[in-house]
C-alpha cells in the first residue's frame, strides 16, 4: 500500500485534482456551485444566514446552493452513491470520521493545494483543530464546524437538588454521587428526572478513550501507519460501561439509544439533568426553559490525563468532474466561511468553535462570551489539550462502520446486560475483515 508505507494514510488528490488560481473565474459570469451538508435546527439557520451574506457580496459571480443531506451519515453515503455515476456536489460538509475515506475517494482537491497556490496564510487557524485534519502535514480540508464534546447541566435542576449549579461534575464518581440527588420520583414511584442521561454514541467511547491519553486504533491512532484493528476492550471502556449499567440499574440513568436526537430532546424536556453533547448543541440547549450549564468532558479516573479530540466536520471540495471555475467558487465560499467574522457569527449563533483564532478578538464575540460563560467551557477544554496521535482521533477508512460497531457494544452492554468486556471484544473482533477488505482496496 503507497501511502500506508509513510503515513499509513495520505493519499494524493488524484490526477488533476490540484487547485486553480483566481484568475480561473475572470470572464466567467456567475459560477453556481452546490453545496451539500447536515446542519438543522440552529446551526442550519445560521448557515443559512452566512451563505445568503456570501451570495449577497459575490452577485453576478459566485451563487452558492445550499443542499441539505439529512445527516452526516447520509451525506457520506450520498457522496459514496455519487462516486458510482450521480451527480457530485461541488462542496461537501463531512464529520471528522469520513475523513480518511474522503482522501481514499480521490476526488477531492486539497485544500492544501490552495493553500500552496494562493499562499493563504493557515496561522490564524487553532493548532488543535488543524492537527486533526493534516496527513503527513497536509491539510487535506478545511475546518468548519469544529466541536469537542462537553458535559451540560440543568442548573435550575443542581440547584433545587441543593448541589452548586457552577460546580459540574467531573469524573464518573462525580457524577453517579450527584445524579443520586438528581433522580426526582412522583407520588408513584416513577421516575420525573432521572440525575443522568446521554446517548450511547460511539463518537463518547471515541472521546473517552482520548481523555485517558489512550489509541483507539493502531498504530497509534492510524496516523503512523494504516489502522489495522480496534483497541476497544480496554480496561477503561470495561470500567466505563460496567459504571453505565449499574447507573441504569440503579435507577439513576435514562435507558437511551445511540441517537443524538433523543438524548437531546430528553435533555431539553428535562427528564435527566446531566447529559453529554458536542459544543455544536449549545445554540439549541441555550433555548430550553432552563438555564444551562456546561463543563469539561468527564473522566473515567481523576488521574486520565489525555484530553478530547476534536469533533464536528470539515468541507471538502471536488474536483473530479468539475472544471476550474467551479473549483475556484467552492474555495472562495470556503475562504468565506473561515474568515474571523463569519466564524465569529458561527461560534456565537451555534457553540461551535470558532476554527479563526481572531474571531475570538471580535468584539461581538469577547460579548457573547462575557455575558454567556457556558461558551467558555468548549474554548477553554481545546486551548488546555495538548495535541497528541491519542487527542487527534484515530483514521480507519471504515471508521463509520467502527463507531456503529461501538454503538451495538455499548448497546448491549448497557441496555442488555451483556458482559463489557465481551461486547466489546465481539465488537472489535467484527471489524478485522471489514478493516482488512477496506485496506487491500486501496492499496
Ligand atoms: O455533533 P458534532 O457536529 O459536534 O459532531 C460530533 C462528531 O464529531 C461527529 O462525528
Amino acid at each position: 500500500c503507497s501511502s500506508a508505507a509513510s503515513s499509513g494514510s495520505s493519499g494524493s488528490g488524484g490526477d488533476g485534482l490540484s487547485a486553480p488560481a483566481a484568475s480561473a473565474l475572470d470572464g466567467k459570469g456567475e459560477t453556481d456551485i452546490t453545496f451539500w451538508h447536515a446542519m438543522t435546527g440552529t446551526n442550519g439557520e445560521t448557515l443559512k444566514k452566512l451563505t445568503d451574506q456570501f451570495n449577497a457580496a459575490n452577485q453576478g459571480k459566485i451563487k452558492v446552493t445550499l443542499a441539505f443531506k439529512n445527516n452526516y451519515d447520509d451525506t457520506l453515503s450520498a457522496y459514496k452513491n455519487a462516486l458510482k455515476g450521480g451527480e457530485l456536489p461541488d462542496l461537501l460538509q463531512v464529520y471528522d470520521i469520513g475523513t480518511q475515506f474522503m482522501i481514499d475517494s480521490k476526488a477531492t482537491v486539497p485544500a492544501q493545494s490552495f493553500i500552496d497556490v494562493d499562499s493563504y496564510d493557515v496561522s490564524d487557524i487553532q493548532p488543535n483543530i488543524a492537527g486533526y485534519y493534516s496527513i503527513d502535514n497536509k491539510l487535506y480540508s478545511m475546518p468548519f464546524n469544529t466541536s469537542m464534546p462537553l458535559l451540560y447541566i440543568n442548573k435550575d435542576a443542581f440547584a433545587k437538588a441543593g448541589l452548586d449549579p457552577n460546580k459540574p461534575p467531573a469524573t464518573l464518581d462525580e457524577i453517579m454521587a450527584d445524579a443520586k440527588k438528581l433522580t426526582v420520583k412522583d407520588a408513584g414511584g416513577n421516575t420525573t428526572q432521572y440525575g443522568f442521561g446521554a446517548s450511547l454514541y460511539g463518537w463518547f467511547l471515541e472521546q473517552w478513550t482520548a481523555v485517558a491519553g489512550a489509541q483507539y486504533c493502531n498504530p497509534d491512532n492510524g496516523r503512523k501507519g494504516r489502522a489495522t484493528a480496534a483497541n476497544f476492550a480496554s480496561d477503561n471502556n470495561v470500567k466505563l460501561l460496567t459504571w453505565w449499567k449499574d447507573m441504569v440499574d440503579q435507577g439513576l440513568a435514562l435507558k437511551l439509544d445511540s441517537d443524538t436526537k433523543n438524548g437531546d430532546s430528553a435533555f431539553v424536556a428535562g427528564k435527566d439533568a446531566i447529559t453529554l453533547e458536542s459544543t455544536g448543541s449549545l445554540g439549541d440547549f441555550t433555548k430550553a426553559g432552563f438555564q444551562v450549564g456546561t463543563g469539561f468532558y468527564p473522566k473515567i479516573n481523576a488521574s486520565d490525563a489525555g484530553g478530547p479530540i476534536i469533533g464536528g466536520a470539515s468541507l471538502w471540495i471536488v474536483g473530479k468532474g468539475k472544471d476550474d471555475a467551479h473549483k475556484r467558487a467552492s474555495w472562495e465560499f470556503v475562504k468565506f466561511l473561515e474568515s474571523k467574522d463569519s466564524q465569529a457569527t458561527w461560534h456565537t449563533s451555534t457553540g461551535y468553535f470558532p476554527v479563526s483564532k481572531g474571531a475570538l478578538d471580535t468584539d461581538v464575540d469577547k460579548q457573547w462570551v462575557a455575558a454567556k460563560p457556558q461558551f467558555q467551557t468548549a474554548i477553554t477544554q481545546l486551548q488546555n489539550t495538548k495535541l497528541s496521535t491519542a487527542t487527534q482521533g484515530c483514521l480507519f477508512g471504515v471508521m463509520p462502520q467502527v463507531r456503529k460497531a461501538a454503538e451495538n457494544a455499548m448497546q448491549a452492554a448497557v441496555l442488555q446486560g451483556k458482559d463489557p468486556k465481551q461486547a466489546l471484544t465481539d465488537a472489535a473482533n467484527s471489524l478485522t475483515q471489514p478493516i482488512k477488505d477496506y485496506n487491500d482496496s486501496v492499496k
